[in-house]
């Protein structure tokens, strides 16, 4: 895969208004038909089907001939609509280095005159992507769809807690992407806490906070726990409301994951069936 920075110099205004049509166009259509396309963007014909041909030919369209020809966004033109966005709303001036890549985003450091050094994390996977597929009305939607979903409903999240435990804050959402700021920090499972005692009370005391606010992490470990000089919990696309049928068990299951780190890696025993009740209660 070629380099995003690489990648975004050399698209073309031409290129980019038929990028921003399939964007626009993705919710109605799995792959948007070429001739809605042709008449949206007013190009010639000839001109178009080289476009897409060379987008696709870069990774950033996935383009069909049957039944119809169309095309949809892959995570590489995804992220590139992203950025451009962001980059035309002021909102970044300088894509850094990719400082991350997991199975579901990739993170890069970013500069942006308004909010200094940050990060992007560019979402790869729709959270709760199978159940979304098992359910009908989601069938013919792209996966590219369920990235930007995912990237909302972070920094929705992100948003909703600022303030009230510490994430980090949450600048802008386009596509696929979330700004926000940079922690300057390692995650919990790199790090030889000094007072893992406190630690664990604060990250269970976050827990309480969290749920008061109505949302519970959904994922919470030691991966997504991150230490500078305070604790910081990220990656939220898969949180969940207290309207989620199931939120007893994914609750029950974060603070499993936390209780059965600490115990493992500092010999902190601690009852999950008192901490849950405690994190619960009023
Ligand atoms: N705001 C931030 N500041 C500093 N580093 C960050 C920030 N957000 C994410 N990272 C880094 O990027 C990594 C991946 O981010 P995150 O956990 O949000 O995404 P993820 O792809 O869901 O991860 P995973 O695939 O491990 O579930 C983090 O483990 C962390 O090292
Ligand atoms: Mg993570
Ligand atoms: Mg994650």
């Amino acid at each position: 895969m070629k380099d995003f920075h690489i990648l975004y110099k050399s698209l073309r205004k031409i290129d980019w208004r038929v990028i921003e049509i399939i964007f626009k166009k993705m919710w109605d259509y799995k792959y948007v038909p070429s001739d809605l396309i042709l008449k949206l963007s007013g190009i010639k014909e000839s001109e178009l089907n080289k476009i897409l041909r060379r987008l696709s030919d870069d990774g950033l369209l996935d383009n069909r001939s049957q039944p119809y020809f169309g095309s949809s966004l892959t995570f590489l033109g995804m992220s590139l609509y992203s950025l451009r966005k962001l980059v035309t709303r002021n909102k970044l001036d300088m894509l850094g280095k990719k400082m991350g890549e997991g199975k579901e985003s990739v993170v890069y450091n970013c500069y942006s005159e308004k909010y200094g050094e940050c990060v992007i994390k560019f979402h790869k996977l729709g959270a709760h992507f199978r159940k979304i597929r098992e359910k009908r009305d989601y069938g013919d939607l792209h996966l590219s769809v369920l990235t930007v979903r995912s990237a909302k409903k972070e920094y929705s999240a992100l948003k909703r807690l600022f303030g009230i435990i510490n994430v980090p804050e949450a600048f802008a959402w386009e596509g696929n992407a979330v700004m926000m700021e940079l922690i300057d920090g390692k995650e919990l499972f790199r790090v030889r806490l000094e007072n893992p005692e406190d630690a664990l009370d604060i990250i269970l005391e976050d827990t309480k906070k969290m749920f008061r606010a109505g949302i519970i992490h959904g994922d919470l470990s030691q991966y997504n726990i991150l230490v500078s000089d305070d604790l910081y919990i990220i990656d939220f696309p898969q949180h969940v409301d207290l309207d989620h049928e199931n939120w007893p068990d994914i609750l029950k299951k974060d603070i499993e994951n936390v209780l059965s780190y600490f115990k493992k890696a500092y010999g902190i025993e601690k009852d999950i069936n008192s901490v849950t009740k405690y994190i619960i209660s009023e």
